[in-house]
Parts: structure tokens; C-alpha cells; sequence
């Protein structure tokens, strides 16, 4: 049974079709990585689904409900959540603290001072934390933390809004191959674990073959492959969109699973 269902989706910038007639759609417990060179229309398709631009033409139901038209927050009080940066100006707050805020957020209680919003964000947030690995951590401030530890925490906020679908755009940019693989391997246990779907964009082919479930395949606005990823590593057309257009895809090649 689909969670999400996404049909005809569409959207043009002037004369250009930046997504045309994309559908698709995603189970609970599976991690599907939307992939495509560069301007394929990964991110318009994103931001689409989270309310953040406008959809021209199509529907995206998560659960028989229309997402297209709501607005962002609505959206994300269905269900949809998305891994979020923690901002410069929150790196001076500890690593709990960055949960709590996501939890009270979640809870309508932003900067709600009342005691026991307080004491249940703290155990919850520390629970959240030890889920993603960083229970000893929590009392350091984010600026403090290795990369792969802040993507933990933002990991972490994320899960604060008990998502039934989480997006996540390009969640191991700028992180080294051992940080990728540990990041996306705790992702992948929390998603199955709390029977989560997540739609996912990578650049990186080697993050993409091993853990996808499935991949969709963009091209200039269109779909043009989806199955797993052995089916789509085999598939010509996506050979052929690749080639010559990302180094990482080639040299990752033979690399996943
Ligand atoms: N706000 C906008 N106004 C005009 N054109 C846009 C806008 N946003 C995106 N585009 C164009 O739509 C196309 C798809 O862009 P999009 O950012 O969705 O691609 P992408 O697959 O996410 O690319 P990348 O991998 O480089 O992030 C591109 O040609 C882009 O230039």
C-alpha cells in the first residue's frame, strides 16, 4: 500500500518545463532516491511535495490526502518532514537544546516556558538522541561537533516530528565516503524501524546503490527509469543521460551494494 502517490506532476518556469508529467509513488519502510543530472528537476520536484513552490499540474496524495495547495506547515502536519540544517545561529545551542526546539516546534509550544512541556521535550529530545547514536553528546554545543555528528542531530530533529514521509535533499553533501555510509546505514535501520518512507536526492551513486530500496531516474523534467538500482545501473537510457555528465557516477559505478 503507497503513502505517498504522486501523479502527473508538472511545473514550468516560463518556457522552460523544469517537471513534466512526473508520477510516482513510495511505500512505509522504503527508502526511494530520486537521481538525475544537474536541472533534471530533482529540487522543483521536492519543493513541490513540501508546499514550498507551486505545482502547475498533477496531484500528490500521502494517504488519499492532496498535498498540492497546502501550505508548507499544513504539509508538515501531515506527516512530512525534512531534514533541516542546523543553522549558524543555532550552533552556539547544545545538541539537545537543537532537539528540544524541534520537539516544542512539533508540539505547537515554541518557546513555551511551562515546566512540563520543558521536562517532556528534554527526555524525549535525549531519547532522540540516543536513537541516532549521540546520547553522550548532548550537552555540546553543534559548532562543537564532527560534521557526521551535526547530520546526527539533524537526523534527530527530524524524527522530533514523527514523519510518515521524510524528504531528504542531498542528506550526505559534503561528508566523507565512511561518514556517507554510516549516516545513510543509521537512516535506513530508523526508516524500517519506524516504518518510515523516505524520498531521497543524491548525487553521490555509491550512497544511492547501496541503500535505495528503488531509484527514479529525472532527465530534463522527465522520467525516464525506475526499479532498483541494479535495474537502473543496467537501464541505457540513464546510461546515456549520465555519460560524460558526473564523474562520480562512473567512478561509483561498480561500486554500491
Ligand atoms: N525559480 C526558478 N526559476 C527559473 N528556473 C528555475 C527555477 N528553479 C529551477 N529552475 C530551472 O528548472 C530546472 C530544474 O531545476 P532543479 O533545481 O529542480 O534541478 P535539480 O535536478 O535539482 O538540479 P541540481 O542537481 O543541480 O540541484 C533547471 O533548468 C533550473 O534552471
Amino acid at each position: 500500500m503507497s503513502l505517498l502517490v504522486v501523479r502527473d506532476l508538472g511545473k514550468s518556469f516560463g518556457g522552460l518545463t523544469a517537471v513534466d508529467e512526473v508520477s510516482f509513488s513510495i511505500r512505509p519502510g522504503e527508502l526511494l532516491a530520486l537521481i538525475g543530472p544537474n536541472g533534471a528537476g530533482k529540487t522543483t520536484t521536492f519543493n513541490m511535495i513540501n508546499g514550498q513552490l507551486r505545482a502547475d499540474r498533477g496531484s500528490a496524495q500521502l494517504s488519499g490526502h492532496e498535498l498540492l495547495g497546502l501550505a508548507p506547515r499544513d504539509i508538515w502536519r501531515l506527516g512530512v518532514g525534512r531534514t533541516f540544517q542546523i543553522a549558524e545561529t543555532f550552533g552556539s545551542f547544545t545538541a539537545l537544546e537543537n532537539v528540544q526546539m524541534a520537539l516544542l516546534s512539533h508540539q505547537r509550544r515554541l518557546f513555551s516556558f511551562l515546566k512540563p512541556a520543558r521536562a517532556f521535550a528534554q527526555a524525549r529530545a535525549q531519547e532522540l538522541l540516543e536513537q541516532v547514536g549521540m546520547a553522550q553528546q548532548g550537552e555540546r554545543a553543534c559548532s562543537e561537533l564532527a560534521y557526521g555528528d551535526v547530520k546526527r542531530v539533524e537526523l534527530a530533529m527530524a524524527l522530533a516530528n514523527e514523519p510518515k514521509l521524510l524528504l531528504m535533499d542531498e542528506p550526505t553533501a559534503g561528508m566523507a565516503p565512511e561518514e556517507r555510509h554510516a549516516l545513510m546505514a543509521l537512516t535506513k535501520r530508523l526508516v524500517l524501524e519506524q516504518n518510515i518512507a523516505v524520498l531521497f536526492t543524491e548525487h553521490s551513486m555509491d550512497v544511492v546503490f547501496a541503500f535505495a530500496d528503488r531509484v527514479i531516474v529525472l532527465a530534463r523534467g522527465r522520467l525516464i527509469a525506475q526499479g532498483t538500482p541494479a535495474e537502473v545501473r543496467a537501464n541505457r537510457q540513464v546510461q546515456e543521460v549520465y555519460f560524460g555528465t558526473g564523474a562520480t557516477f562512473h567512478a561509483d559505478w561498480g561500486g554500491g551494494q
